[in-house]
């Protein structure tokens, strides 16, 4: 790091040396709030959502700029009892990223009681030392006030029980904060303060980053490259109403994307061929639907999303693929990214 210098007596620019930038992540028990809220935080779709745990694959780095700071976050997939070999690999990126970043945000809903899910990570986080730690009370929408007080007073005593200081606590929702978030608050709460208490946290994450000059350029908002972006969009909208069974069964892989030729230049065309990897053959029919009609949806959905993400017109091409037990063999998982 540089040595900051005293004030300048000109005081020219003051913001060049005051100026931090780093990384937080966002850790939690599934369906805690983190992508929305890393969402929310970064104004735009670039981590899934989904109301089903566990679909954050990658490491998506969302990049809040303010004036004072740049905050990259690294949203990882949540820690739980690993059973494959995909699950083991997913708790290692967790425990990796934690000591790696400048601030650790571990979301708890403001809406569910704590609970063993959340001790067990609470544990893993006390373990981490140096690392400050913010607890972020998400979805203050769904309860009212004297449940929110409750919650907050039990994370207090929480992190006395383990021996670990918060630096802050704070209550969020993302709830009209995010663009696309689309859900409805329960109406019990402060529906609509959504982009304030987002606000807040990026002031109080701000001060726990270091000084440094912006590591990315202006405007950019991730660094994931756009394949995996698009894949991941995908995968959520063939997530969407699955049964149970099938969400830790797809990967999906862009293979290609190519701007058609012979387009005049007022009216591009992005042809994009992904596919969408199973585990066995009888959940082909699931995710096709009837007549392919469930493909063709999950395909309408997703250009939706990849065309407000790349800013132009999609082709989108989507084939199912059998790739058998791919979580259980190392060089499958490989080959779709993890
Ligand atoms: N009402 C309300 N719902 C929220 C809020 N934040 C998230 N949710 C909902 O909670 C569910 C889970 O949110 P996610 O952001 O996907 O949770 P996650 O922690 O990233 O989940 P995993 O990827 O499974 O670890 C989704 O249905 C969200 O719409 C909030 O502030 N208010």
């Amino acid at each position: 790091m540089v040595a900051m210098s005293a004030p300048s007596p000109a005081e020219s620019e003051p913001q060049a040396t005051d100026h931090r930038a780093g990384f937080a992540c966002f850790v939690g028990r599934p369906n805690a709030g983190k992508s929305t809220l890393t969402n929310a935080l970064v104004g735009t779709k670039v981590a899934i959502t989904s109301n089903r745990p566990q679909t954050t694959r990658h490491t998506v780095r969302g990049i809040v700029h303010r004036p004072d700071a740049q905050l990259i976050l690294v949203d990882t997939p949540g820690l739980h009892k690993p059973r494959t070999l995909l699950g083991e690999r997913l708790n290692d990126v967790v425990r990796t990223t934690w000591a790696e970043v400048d601030v650790i945000g571990f979301c708890l809903p403001a809406n569910e009681k704590l609970g063993p899910g959340d001790r067990f990570i609470a544990k893993e986080l006390a373990s981490i030392k140096k690392t400050p730690k913010i607890a972020i009370v998400t979805k203050t929408d769904l309860v009212d006030s004297k449940q929110l007080a409750e919650q907050l007073i039990a994370i207090d005593q929480l992190g006395k029980e383990l021996g670990m200081e918060w630096a802050e606590i704070v209550p969020v929702s993302a709830v009209g904060a995010e663009e696309g978030a689309g859900r409805s608050p329960s109406g019990k709460g402060g529906g609509g303060r959504g982009a304030g208490q987002v606000d807040l946290l990026a002031e109080l994450i701000t001060p726990l980053l270091p000084k440094s000059p912006a590591l990315y350029p202006e405007g950019d908002l991730t660094d994931e490259p756009e394949q995996v972006m698009v894949a991941e969009l995908i995968r959520e909208a063939a997530l969407e109403g699955v049964r149970d069974e099938l969400p830790h069964s797809i990967a999906v892989v862009v293979e290609e994307m190519l701007p058609r030729e012979d387009r005049p230049a007022d009216r591009p065309l992005l042809d994009i061929h992904a596919f969408v990897y199973i585990e066995r053959p009888s959940q082909k029919g699931i995710i096709i639907g009837p007549k392919g009609k469930r493909l063709k949806e999950v395909g309408m959905k997703s250009r939706k999303h990849i065309e407000a993400l790349l800013g132009t017109p999609v082709f989108l091409d989507l084939h199912v693929k059998v790739a058998k037990d791919w979580q259980r063999d190392p060089k499958q998982l490989r080959k779709l990214g993890f």
